[in-house]
């Protein structure tokens, strides 16, 4: 078991000066032991090198935080495992400071729409895991009435389910229409997951009427093409999905359940109509990801697909008040969408934002990039780490054991540098499956020293554990 991690011991201290607790932070030291946060002692300087004979790790000034948890990645795998997989991408999350995964069931194929189909991706990912992964099961047209699956798959472990409002850019991974969203959302879905407390996450984009034809005339290697073919694709899907999730009230027949909208974009009404129905007592959550929060449509070059996704990256004016809305605690989490493809899908050579497919590969880079981003609107580390830790934990229920450094807890941890910064150049090494990302060229703020998995350090100064010593973190049965 000592190559699960590159500092083969069992019990240690770990020394900062910052360190960032639920209390705020604080100068400590944490004692870690047989994988959990025993003890966290706030004190000015470090012990010495041990304390009755047990080691102490001096990381100085740099921060020690809980793991990043990103709750919304795409790994692929079984069935696509040349997009990303198990393998590659745990071991981006590991270099990244990610210290928990979320899977969506969809690009992997079969996609996670059973019991059966869940148990195939957990025998997948079965010794791969850099990580600690967990797995969201689809709503599709095929469950989306079928309460004994729907019962199963979260029986099985999934810790929520995931449906698409628009098309998913995956034949195999149909969207939700709106009959099935006033239907069986209200009469199934919602109640179903009502029952385990768990949320039905959602995709909220609809395609407007004729809008995309429109568009066919265009120019497929501007940006703006894209951009205008998903005008004010949020709010509808958003106003329909919020009416559907007024069960979510306080002795509503869907009480218990959480509808979670992903990847927001839209700063504008959407963030209204949010707003709206959270001081309503809805169980409403949302997220956004860290490429909105970087990245314009103002400097999104000709032919450079790299940036598309679905929804698209707005104007620079929609970020600014994305930011916003992160500094009046609008957010409930961030996430990184990682939804790579092989490169040649991306058509880098057509640049064609029609035909290329949606999707940004990402997940090694979300803490520096939302810590470099966040630095002129004043991000602090504790909202970092709280939109990146313990909203995601909530989301997926597994905040009693993870998504804060506390005793007790899974020793889940991420010791970076947010003073230093580094060039992702052809001397860096992305981790991911294939290396096409749009912060390829960025200088970022944030070097991750090492990532700590259950007390194993998995990942430190550019090496990994020999092993990969990550679990599957399964939703616990209701029965
Ligand atoms: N099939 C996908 O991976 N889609 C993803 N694509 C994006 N965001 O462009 C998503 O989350 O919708
Ligand atoms: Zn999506
Ligand atoms: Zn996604």
């Amino acid at each position: 078991l000592d190559r699960c991690s590159l500092l083969p011991i069992d019990h240690f201290f770990l020394f900062s000066k910052r360190v960032i607790t639920p209390a705020g932070i604080i100068s400590a030291s944490v004692e870690i032991d047989n994988g959990k946060v025993v003890s966290i002692l706030e004190r000015q300087e470090a012990p010495s090198k041990e304390i009755n004979g047990v080691p102490v790790m001096d990381y100085g000034n740099a921060v020690v935080m809980p793991g990043l948890i990103d709750a919304h990645v795409h790994l692929n795998e079984p069935g696509r495992e040349e997009w990303e997989g198990f393998v590659t991408g745990t071991m981006a999350a590991a270099a990244g400071g990610v210290t928990s995964l979320v899977d969506m069931p969809l690009n992997s194929f079969p996609t996670t729409t059973s019991s059966e189909l869940l148990k195939l991706k957990l025998a997948s990912a079965a010794e791969k895991l850099m990580v600690d992964v967990g797995f969201w099961g689809g709503l599709v047209p095929e469950n989306a009435a079928n309460l004994t699956i729907l019962d199963e798959l979260l029986d099985t472990g999934a810790l929520g389910l995931k449906s698409f409002m628009c098309p998913s850019g995956i034949n195999d991974f149909p969207m939700t229409t709106g009959q099935h969203i006033q239907v069986f959302f209200q009469e199934a879905a919602l109640p179903v997951l009502a029952k385990y407390g768990r949320p039905l996450l959602v995709h909220a984009e609809k395609e407007q009427p004729g809008v995309k034809s429109s568009q066919v005339d265009k120019d497929p290697r501007l940006y703006s093409t894209h951009l205008e073919s998903r005008p004010n694709s949020e709010q509808e899907a958003i106003r329909e999905l919020l009416d559907v999730a007024k069960d979510t009230a306080p002795g509503g027949k869907a009480e218990g359940a959480r509808v979670h909208i992903v990847h927001l974009s839209d700063a504008d009404e959407s963030i209204q109509m949010i707003k709206k129905a959270k001081a309503q007592g809805l169980n409403v959550s949302v997220e956004t990801c860290t490429h909105y929060l970087a990245f314009s449509s103002d400097n999104i070059g000709d032919g450079d697909t790299r940036y598309k996704c679905a929804p698209p990256i707005r104007s620079e004016l929609n970020r600014k008040k994305l930011w916003s809305a992160v500094n009046d605690d609008f957010f409930d989490l961030l996430s990184s969408d990682h939804s790579p493809s092989p490169s040649d899908m991306k058509l880098p050579e057509e640049g064609d934002f029609m035909r290329a497919w949606g999707g940004i590969s990402s997940l090694q880079f979300v803490l520096p990039a939302t810590w470099t981003a966040g630095i002129p609107h004043g991000l602090t580390l504790e909202k970092l780490s709280n939109l990146w830790s313990r909203g995601p934990a909530k989301l997926a229920n597994i905040y009693s054991s993870k998504g804060s450094l506390e005793p007790g807890k899974d020793a889940d941890i991420v010791v970076w540098d947010p003073e230093s910064s580094f060039v992702i150049d052809e001397n860096y090494t992305i981790f991911h499956k294939h290396k096409l990302t749009p912060y390829a060229g960025q200088t970022l703020y944030g070097r991750v020293i090492a990532t700590i998995v259950r007390g194993q350090h998995v990942y430190q100064e550019g090496h990994h554990a020999t092993q990969p010593c990550g679990k599957v973190l399964l939703a616990k049965s209701t029965s």
